[in-house]
């Protein structure tokens, strides 16, 4: 399958002769590169350059006014980023020689093969392709400026690290590559997807599945749909979600579990660029870009066996992979507003005031469910509201008892006990653990009690205590 770019670079011909220019725009047309400008006369070629839009030169070397080698190096130092193919009527390697060094991404005779010109293009234009993605995602880190920030408005988020997936996203939108996403559950995957799908460009609808635990044929029927009396209960034509996707964009979430024998039928999809609706002889084209996402950590699934490593290679030409929440705590305030706001809306209510302990609380957590658990109590909390400051018990249910595990305190990296002399006591162990607790949450005894373990009154009375 010749793969297109997306806008697709112009090729231009340019040879004196025209039956030559009409015999390889036609090749060039059957391969499916249709974006082909002709020029009989060396001298226009530097303007048809400027006015832009060319990124592939095919040059005669003998034509008359202008010699080829001369437009050649003319090409090469007024526009670089301009790929030219030489295809000469001498067979000679000298020339041959001065044009590769005259900066020449390619050399042909004429009488070459017409696949194996067609196959030097499309080369040449999938490099460009790259160079030009790699020029506009370094310009887009550099600048560190989104040219769409409204693509990205239902993501609330200050986080560089989230800021530079959206400008990877910006870079490769318009790429008809798969793109990957990979992340913990509830880190905002599926929204990322349909930022992706809304910068591509693509006029048709961004269509979704989760194939987690769909079995074989219920991932064939829905993907690829059916004939009438394909199977028995086949009673109609089934249109499959490739086609509903058509100009669009198919997001197949959860790709992780996929099944074997799926990610069979996924990989020929990608490949062979067709497919067949079950009971039909007739293929059908993918019309769709592909954008996959999984929680799972794909990588290790392909080493154990548990994924086809060329299916993995193919889905992750473009891949960004979501941090966890909890290692973007930052984000943890401005979600809290957002979803506030959010319930507020959705319940009819006026907007609660958080109080200052939530945010300590809150800093206290791992998130194991990422962005959605923490909007789930939010809405809990908003629901159970009656007015004024929002209060902390429904946050302390949601959290549960914390253990260890759960809280968001980095582990130590030595023995606790390596710079003393002598072990403490458990008295002196006891009260070092109750001021260390005080610290972390800055002097709030609710949280510190949750740290330590014990209950409130627990931990005010061994501070009274302390303090006799
Ligand atoms: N940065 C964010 N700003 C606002 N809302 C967010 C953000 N990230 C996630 N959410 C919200 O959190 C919930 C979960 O997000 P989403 O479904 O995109 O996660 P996911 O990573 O695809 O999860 P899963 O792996 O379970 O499918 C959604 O309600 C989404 O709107």
């Amino acid at each position: 399958m010749t793969e297109l770019l997306a806008p697709p670079l112009g090729v231009l011909l340019v040879d004196d002769e025209p039956a030559w220019l009409r015999s390889v725009s036609l090749t060039l047309a059957r391969a499916g590169i249709t974006n082909t400008v002709t020029c009989q006369d060396g001298r226009l070629v530097m303007d048809i350059l400027a006015k832009g839009g060319i990124g592939l030169v095919l040059l005669d070397l003998t034509m008359p006014h202008l010699a080829g080698e001369d437009l050649l190096a003319l090409i090469g130092e007024r526009c670089p980023e301009i790929a030219t193919i030489v295809v000469s009527g001498m067979n000679q390697v000298e020339t041959a020689v001065r044009c590769m060094k005259l900066g020449a991404f390619d050399y042909f005779v004429k009488t070459v093969e017409e696949d194996r010109l067609v196959s030097g293009v499309v080369r040449a234009l999938r490099m460009l392709e790259l160079e030009r993605e790699n020029r506009a995602m370094t310009d887009r880190f550099v600048s560190g400026q989104l040219r769409h920030p409204k693509a990205f408005a239902s993501l609330v988020t200050g986080d560089r690290t989230m800021h530079a997936i959206f400008s990877y996203i910006e870079a490769v939108a318009a790429s008809p590559k798969p793109l990957l996403i990979s992340g913990e559950s509830g880190v905002g995957k599926e929204l990322i997807a349909r930022a992706a799908h809304g910068l591509s460009g693509c006029s048709g609808p961004l269509v979704s599945i989760n194939v987690a635990g769909l079995d074989d044929t219920v991932f064939a029927d829905a993907l690829f749909g059916h004939v009438r009396g394909a199977y028995t209960g086949a009673d109609q034509t089934r249109r499959g979600m490739i086609e509903e996707a058509a100009h669009g964009t198919l997001f197949l979430d959860e790709i992780g579990d996929l099944s074997i024998p799926s990610q069979v039928k996924l990989l020929r999809l990608l490949q062979e660029g067709e497919y067949f609706p079950l009971g039909s002889d007739r293929p059908k084209r993918l019309k769709a870009r592909i954008i996959v996402a999984t929680h799972r950590d794909l990588a290790a699934r392909e080493a154990s066996g548990g994924f086809r490593r060329d299916l993995y290679y193919r889905l992750r030409t473009h891949q960004i992979h979501v941090p966890p929440l909890r290692e973007r705590m930052d984000d943890v305030p401005l979600l809290v507003e957002h979803f506030l706001a959010e319930a507020a809306r959705t319940l009819g209510k006026k907007k609660p005031t958080p109080p200052r302990e939530l945010f300590q609380l809150l800093a206290t957590y791992r998130f194991p469910g990422n962005v959605r658990e923490l909007k789930a109590m939010i809405f809990d909390a908003v629901s159970v509201h009656r007015g004024g400051v929002l209060s902390l018990d429904t946050f302390i249910r949601a959290i549960g008892p914390v253990s260890g595990e759960a809280l968001n305190v980095p582990p130590p990296e030595k023995s606790l006990f390596a710079g003393l002399d002598r072990l403490p006591t458990f008295a002196e162990a006891a009260e070092l653990l109750v001021v260390e607790a005080m610290t972390r949450s800055k002097g709030n005894q609710t949280i510190a009690a949750r740290l330590l373990g014990i209950s409130q009154p627990a931990l005010s009375k061994r501070l009274k205590l302390a303090r006799q």
